[in-house]
């Protein structure tokens, strides 16, 4: 996996991964969405074969960064750590 560390971009933590190819995308993506769920913090992302892109920023705190977005930015690392 490419190795991009998160950005904080536009109100937004963004960043990108990429995979060997899109199943181990979409794998990668059913953990996140599974994480998000559980939360109750869902991720803003593209997928486009072996990239994923996910943006994060609360809604519901005016669209900024707080400390949910950095809790499931760090969940998500773990799962490509
Ligand atoms: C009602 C529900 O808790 C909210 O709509 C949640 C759902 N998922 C969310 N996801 C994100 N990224 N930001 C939010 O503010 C947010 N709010």
């Amino acid at each position: 996996m490419t190795i991009t560390m998160w950005q904080e971009t536009d109100n937004k933590l963004y960043r990108k991964f990429r995979f060997a190819d899109f199943s181990e995308a979409f794998a990668f993506m059913t953990r996140v969405a599974m994480l998000a769920e559980k939360a109750d913090h869902h991720p803003t992302w593209t997928n486009t074969w072996n990239t994923v892109e996910i943006w994060l920023c609360s809604h519901d705190a005016g669209n900024t960064i707080t400390d949910r977005d950095r809790r499931l930015a760090a969940a998500i690392d773990k799962l490509v750590a």
